[in-house]
């Protein structure tokens, strides 16, 4: 056949660029921009691809190959979605097919070497299905799952993903993923008065009067509930909190009996709140109304405006109403948070407003949720989207306003997979796409947001006070070598610590402790030969576990039993060293034997939905002590807490990064702001080996403008952003010299287009070889007068130069735009 019609598609391949496919006529009467097609590729994948575009430049190299079928009627990716994905590639120096995979569900994108899975075998309506839906069904009663790849062996290679897809639709086949644990909602009983009788003080009287005669401790109990609802002002009541505070299950069935109360239930789920009761926004404070007001105006002359209000500030209930007003006008709003299982909290407030109109993007979701949520979207069912940095490839449309809120948390910087993207900063870039305004809010923004708001590329708004004008907490310093010379100490916990602690516990206070470092002791120690036991695979000491009694890797997530003698020189001498949070626990323990002490960190929290349920239970004061890696930072909001206490704040302090100081500062402010965030001004303990530190001394004082103003100037002294752009190369291999070469010759083909101050490396990072891989980095700085897109270029081609030599072409390079 002879097409003149072409389309170029969007396959999730790595390889540059689009591909070509020729069209038939019935091909050209159904397409559409962003429609899902399926397609051969080479000699017998299949994959699903993405209509990109469509045009008549017949390709004169190579034969076209035709498209086998059209998924959708209608696109079910947007044009814009296109464009964003394209420069997304483009900046992140990545392939469109990089992007592609990243953003777009798996469940809809079928290709060779996905496997599906029965899940409906008792499917009736035999007669819808086609003579292929028919066949695959049968083949899957057999077997339980299949692939792509065999399906088009028991069909045709052309109808095998059509065919799929229709039985998805149908709902009798899924994707085959690890069987992931599903959320379900804990549902509690609750006892409130009787709707009946409330505020109808002459049933009220007549019910108390008849349960005088023998019925006294129903009479007692009912008495007290009216007391408890005045107090909780409308907070539900559960019936075990009742019991636990004198009434009993029999006395509540009974009063239910009677109808003088009601026994109700509903979902204390953090993750599906619909059911819940909307309400009201608060009204805002004076100085909340006039930062609300402050950035709209700056949003009138300028895309984005940054909000800089101090911990517990309000500035939560500030995005509210931004949002309840750019609603109203028929938009759309994206919230982004840095990682959705910690701030299940903020989702809470939101959807306690917004009820269903609210999408959540569970970074926990499994690919068939995920669909669910990508087709909703699609659909426009949802006024307000909140979800972690992937978020913002879901297919709005209309939206008016992007909220990235805790914009310094580094979080927002993907690292593991392609793209390498900065979500904050995509955030910007889908804001001045869409014409949509941006808000980033922070107590503690990133160097780079506030040295654009200082030179006037964003509106900065500024928020000195907490609600209810309550003092920031008063922070202090606990000298570590003082106390340990002066004997004040028991285990790593200073006697000035313990004392604190002891108070808030006998005030019924909810206490926060933080230590950087997961697991026991970050190093086991030989203290005969001085040997260390370090990863087989990785460039890294073992961290001792002491609940399961092994010694991890924290990289690759190998470990083996602790060995009784040093591998070394057979010495029983075994010493650990370091602190981690499994070790504090123990020695917390150990202190306040009485007390309810939990852990968060990665280690304590395997389950799904682990964090929502420790959150839960801390929020019902089941929890006296909650001590936590740099989760527990991330924007809590817990009444109880008036103390929190920072074990060992020296290896935030002495890390070897350019940014070790700009995060200390953040960090330590961030966790402190934890405290006091209701009635009264909060303390603060931070325990160091080096109070006389700087950042720690304008830690206690809130000195944030002045640390930046030094950081600031510490960054243009060695030419880092805000300054310069960098450009990571990241190059791995298993075989360390081909690595070292490889690496080398790349820094000649470079250095006559840089200045050496902007050429660093070949260095190997502090962790050089990872899962039995060697790693070595070259970092280029862009100066503020070359065009980074330029120096991109050029990057490229001397990869490519590079390339023409087959040594080198094994050798893995990751480039990392931005990297943090
Ligand atoms: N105008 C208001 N009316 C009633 N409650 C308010 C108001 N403003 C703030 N609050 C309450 O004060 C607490 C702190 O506010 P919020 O969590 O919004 O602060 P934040 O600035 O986002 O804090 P952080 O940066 O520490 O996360 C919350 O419990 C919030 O409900
Ligand atoms: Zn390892």
């Amino acid at each position: 056949m002879n097409s003149t019609y072409f389309a170029e598609l969007i396959l999730p391949l790595n390889l540059e660029g689009t591909f070509t496919y020729h069209l038939t006529d019935s091909d050209l009467q159904q397409i559409k921009i962003g429609q899902r097609v399926a397609v051969p590729f080479g000699t017998q994948k299949l994959y699903t691809g993405i209509i990109h575009s469509i045009h008549q430049n017949k390709p004169e190299l190579y034969k076209t190959k035709g498209i086998h079928a059209f998924l959708d009627d209608e696109p079910i990716v947007t044009p814009f979605q296109i464009q964003f994905w394209e420069w997304i590639a483009s900046y992140y120096m990545c392939t469109l097919g990089d992007v592609f995979r990243n953003a777009f569900p798996s469940a809809l994108k079928l290709e060779s070497q996905t496997f599906v899975r029965l899940i409906n075998p008792d499917y009736e309506n035999l007669q819808e299905l086609n003579d292929h839906e028919y066949l695959v069904f049968e083949a899957l009663k057999l077997r339980q799952i299949i692939s792509v790849e065999e399906a088009a062996l028991i069909i045709d290679a052309k109808s095998a993903i059509p065919t799929l897809k229709l039985l998805i639709d149908k709902g009798i086949i899924q994707l085959d993923e690890k069987i992931q644990e599903k959320y379900t909602p804990k549902i509690d009983n609750y006892v409130r008065i009787h709707p009946d009788i409330k505020g109808n003080d002459q049933a009220f009287i007549q019910i108390l009067d008849s349960l005088k005669k023998n019925a006294n401790k129903q009479r007692e109990s009912l008495l007290q509930l009216i007391t408890l609802e005045t107090q909780n002002q409308g907070k539900p009541l559960k019936v075990a909190d009742f019991v636990k505070m004198g009434s009993t299950n029999a006395v509540i069935k009974s009063l239910a009996e009677k109808g003088a109360v009601e026994i109700y239930q509903f979902q204390t789920s953090r993750v599906d709140e619909n059911e819940l009761e909307k309400e009201e926004i608060h009204q805002l404070t004076l100085k909340q109304t006039e930062a609300l007001e402050k950035i709209k105006e700056e949003f009138a002359s300028k895309n984005t405006v940054l909000l800089h209000g101090v911990t517990s500030s309000g500035k939560t209930e500030i995005y509210l109403k931004l949002m309840e007003q750019v609603i109203a006008k028929g938009n759309k709003v994206v919230y982004l948070l840095p990682e959705i299982s910690v701030t299940t909290q903020i989702v809470h407030r939101i959807k306690k407003h917004f009820g269903e109109k609210v999408g959540v993007y569970h970074s926990k979701f499994n690919q068939n949720e995920r669909v669910e949520l990508w087709q909703k979207t699609l659909n426009g069912d949802f006024d307000i989207i909140i979800g972690p940095r992937n978020v913002l490839f879901m297919p709005f449309d209309q939206i008016g306003l992007v909220i990235v809120d805790e914009e310094h948390e580094s979080s927002y910087k993907q690292m593991d997979t392609k793209p390498f993207f900065q979500g904050r900063d995509m955030a910007m870039v889908l804001g001045s796409m869409t014409k949509a305004k941006v808000l980033l809010g922070s107590a503690t923004p990133s160097i780079e947001s506030y040295f654009n708001a200082r030179q006037g590329k964003y509106g900065y708004v500024e928020l000195t006070e907490r609600f209810g004008k309550i003092q920031l907490p008063e922070i202090n310093l606990v000298d570590l070598k003082k106390a340990q010379r002066e004997k004040e100490m028991t285990h790593d916990i200073s006697h000035i610590l313990r004392d604190e602690i002891i108070e808030q516990l006998k005030e019924k206070k909810q206490v926060i402790l933080f230590q950087n470092r997961r697991g026991y002791a970050p190093i086991m120690e030989c203290n005969s030969c001085g040997n260390t036991p370090e990863c087989p695979n990785c460039d890294v000491s073992l961290t001792y576990h002491k609940f399961s009694n092994q010694l991890k890797c924290h990289y690759c997530g190998y470990a083996q039993a602790k060995p009784n003698r040093c591998v070394s020189c057979g010495s029983i001498e075994l010493n650990t060293k370091g602190l981690g949070t499994e070790q504090i626990e123990h020695q917390l323990q150990e202190i306040f034997p009485e007390a309810r002490i939990r852990r968060m960190d990665v280690d304590a929290m395997r389950g799904k939905f682990a964090y929502e349920k420790l959150i839960e239970d801390f929020e019902n004061k089941e929890v006296d002590i909650l001590i936590g890696t740099q989760i527990i930072t991330k924007g809590f909001d817990f009444g109880n807490v008036n103390f929190v206490g920072v074990i060992r704040a020296d290896s935030l302090l002495n890390f070897p990064d350019f940014r070790a100081h700009e995060k200390a500062f953040q960090l330590l402010t961030q966790v402190s702001g934890r405290a006091g965030r209701r009635q009264e001004q909060g303390k603060v303990l931070i325990q160091s080996y080096q109070p006389e530190h700087q950042i720690l001394q304008n830690v206690t004082t809130y000195n944030y403008h002045q640390t930046m103003k030094d950081i600031i100037y510490e960054r243009k002294e060695f030419f880092y952003p805000p300054f310069t752009r960098l450009i990571n190369l990241r190059f791995k291999h298993t075989n360390k010299e081909r690595l070292d070469k490889t690496a080398a010759q790349l820094v000649q083909l470079l250095k006559p287009s840089f200045e050496s101050r902007c050429l660093l490396g070949p260095e190997a990072p502090s962790v050089g070889r990872i899962n039995n891989q060697y790693i070595t980095d070259v970092m280029i700085k862009i100066l503020p007068n070359q065009s980074p897109i330029k120096v991109k270029q050029l990057i490229l081609q001397q990869i490519e130069r590079l390339h023409t030599i087959a040594a080198y072409r094994s050798v893995k390079i990751d480039i990392d735009v931005d990297p943090m």
